[in-house]
């Protein structure tokens, strides 16, 4: 395996030194989901191949990482692997589909704790999802440097959630049950699921990802007690473990940032769990998010996606907004405020893109 020493130099590290909390130049930017269906060729690729095949092809997973760095050249400051939150599951033992117009499907997802005994009782992670690393090393030398490499992960809670339901859901109502009535194997499964994770992102920063992200997709389905009894303590000792292990390893000390989506509620938590940056869905009003933090992170986000459908007008004038609103001191990492959605026009994108540059720059003169 290739050793970090030996990648291509990096030209652009403005994110990293972001999300490290220096003073920056401009707010970086990069985009959840940039590698993905809005993509016409994102499309041509994937009309041949299955969407997990291409996660476990490491050349298929790199090219697809790499398009919209190709696409929208230095209007991008950041990348992410080519990969799922689902992958994990899968390394546990359950079968995941992903369906046209479904999404992702689980063959048979857990119901009673009994279904724990299908899980494998000892998981080689570097095994089971060694083409993820493979994926990472091989982006980071076609990269050539150009801008860092993303790993990532899904939250215990989410992944927990996506295991038992089986796919997507309203309300969650199978997963929570089992918070109130099997709180045991619950705690059991989050524990196993966290022990994972910590593994697996070692293994990809070992790889050459040169910064984490946490996706808690589903925070913001629980009550506050909840979260904070479900959800925190885990993705607190993912940070904690993932640090020791990688100063224990020699490995580079990467940044990490936590997206809890829809979890407002947590947020002066979220400061306080080992993360260097908290990423914000929409909903949470930047200033206040400012206040809420006390400056101790960075600030991740947070236009609505969906405004990318409101013409470049709108586009403008939010992003301008936005821009402003977290402020000219900078601790800011321009993204969407969820992942960019498929129907979107890229020529939209690019104009947010140009609009989060051009004004963060101007305001920082
Ligand atoms: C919840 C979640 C999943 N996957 C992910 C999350 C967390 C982020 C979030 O909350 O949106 C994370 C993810 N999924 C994908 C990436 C790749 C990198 C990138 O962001 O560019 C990342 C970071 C590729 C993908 N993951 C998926 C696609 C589309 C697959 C296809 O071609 O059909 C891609 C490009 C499929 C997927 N995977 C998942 C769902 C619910 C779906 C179907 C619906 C959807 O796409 O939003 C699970």
């Amino acid at each position: 395996m290739s050793t970090a020493e030996s990648f291509p130099p990096l030209k652009n590290d403005l994110l990293l030194r972001a999300a490290r909390g220096e003073k920056v130049e401009r707010a970086p930017i990069w985009i959840m989901r940039q590698a993905g269906r809005y993509l016409p060729e994102f499309h041509e690729v994937r009309k041949n191949h299955s969407f997990f095949e291409i996660c476990r092809t490491p050349e298929l997973a790199c090219e697809l990482t790499l398009q919209p760095i190709d696409r929208y050249g230095t209007l991008l400051d950041g990348s992410i692997i080519f990969s799922d939150i689902l992958v994990i599951p899968q390394a546990l033992g359950l079968e995941v589909e992903m369906i046209a117009g479904r999404g992702p499907v689980f063959n048979d997802p857990l119901v009673t704790p009994d279904d724990l005994s299908r899980l494998k009782k000892d998981v080689d992670v570097d095994k089971e999802l060694g083409y993820v690393y493979d994926a990472i090393t091989l982006t980071r030398h076609k990269l050539e440097g150009r801008v860092p490499l993303f790993g990532f992960i899904g939250a215990p809670w989410t992944l927990m959630a996506y295991m038992i339901e089986g796919g997507g859901s309203k309300t969650l109502s199978k997963a929570k049950s089992w918070l109130w009535k099997y709180p045991t194997e619950t705690h059991g499964l989050l524990q196993k699921i966290t022990d994972v994770s910590v593994d697996f992102l070692v293994g990809q920063v070992r790889a050459g990802a040169q910064l984490l992200q946490v996706f808690d997709s589903w925070a913001g389905e629980l009550s506050p007690y909840d979260f904070n009894k479900f959800s925190l303590p885990y993705i607190q000792q993912i940070s904690t473990k993932v640090r020791q292990r990688l100063a224990e390893a020699n490995l580079p000390d990467v940044p990490m940032v936590i997206f809890a989506k829809g979890a407002w509620f947590a947020l002066e938590d979220l400061t306080d769990i080992g993360y260097n940056v908290v990423s914000l869905d929409w909903t949470i009003d930047p200033a206040y998010a400012r206040k809420v933090t006390k400056d101790k992170v960075v600030l991740q986000g947070n236009m609505d996606p969906s405004v990318l459908y409101g013409g470049d007008e709108a586009i403008r004038e939010t992003a301008t907004r936005m821009v402003h609103a977290f402020g000219k001191d900078g601790k800011h990492i321009a993204n969407l405020g969820h992942g960019i959605l498929p129907t979107v026009d890229p020529e939209a994108l690019k104009v947010y893109l140009e609009t989060v540059q051009r004004v963060s720059a101007e305001i920082r003169k």
